[in-house]
């Protein structure tokens, strides 16, 4: 592999429907935030991050709002080196759903944890929180994987998320319990 191709990641963002995952994408990538509601069926986005001094090229896929019955589509798993699971911290249901996402991703790729950042989205709308912080404190705890709130709204925390993903990723690589660059997700 060239030492080009090793710097390039692939990032998908799932959630439920509506939690502000395009909206997050877009103000990380594009610096400006969309009040109007539009629907994603799938868009990539792609961004250099810099991690500790180096820059990696991303990929970002901003995926079509999940639910219980969505069916995990391949594309969202095979060559996906990290996840960013959304909710709304004024959204229980969006919360729950995030926990089986993570689960059915886990049993596609058939690995015990994937590199993973959980973000409570839209933490400006405090006064119709649902969701406490050490809640999703207590979930990233549980799956092993790395937690924080956001505001697309007020650009707060945006990139971090996608920082902190990339950390979650080289972490698993250096670990060898990354999921693999192309192909069905296997232990390294
Ligand atoms: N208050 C507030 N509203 C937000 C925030 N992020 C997104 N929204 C609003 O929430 C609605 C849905 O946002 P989207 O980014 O389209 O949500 P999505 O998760 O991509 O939706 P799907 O494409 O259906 O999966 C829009 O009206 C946004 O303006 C936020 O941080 N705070």
């Amino acid at each position: 592999m060239s030492s080009d191709s090793l710097k390039k990641r692939k990032i998908a963002v799932l959630g439920s429907r509506s939690v502000g995952k395009s909206s997050l994408v877009v103000q990380y990538t594009d610096n400006h935030f969309v009040e109007a509601y539009y629907p994603t069926i799938e868009n990539t986005f792609t961004k250099g991050i810099n991690l500790k001094g180096i820059e990696y090229d991303c990929d970002i896929i901003d995926t079509a709002g999940q639910d219980e019955y969505s069916i995990l589509n391949h594309k969202h798993a095979i060559g996906v080196h990290g996840y960013v699971l959304v909710y709304s911290v004024a959204s229980r249901a969006s919360f729950e759903m995030v926990r089986i996402v993570y689960d059915k991703i886990i049993n596609f790729c058939g690995l015990p944890a994937i590199p993973c950042v959980i973000v409570g989205q839209k933490r400006d709308l405090n006064r119709y929180r649902q969701v406490s912080e050490k809640e999703g404190q207590d979930l990233a705890a549980s799956v092993g994987s790395a937690w924080i709130e956001t505001s697309a709204r007020n650009n707060e925390n945006v990139a971090q998320v996608f920082e902190l993903c990339l950390n979650e990723i080289e972490k698993a690589r250096r670990g060898g319990t990354a999921p693999s660059d192309n192909g069905k997700c296997f232990i390294m």
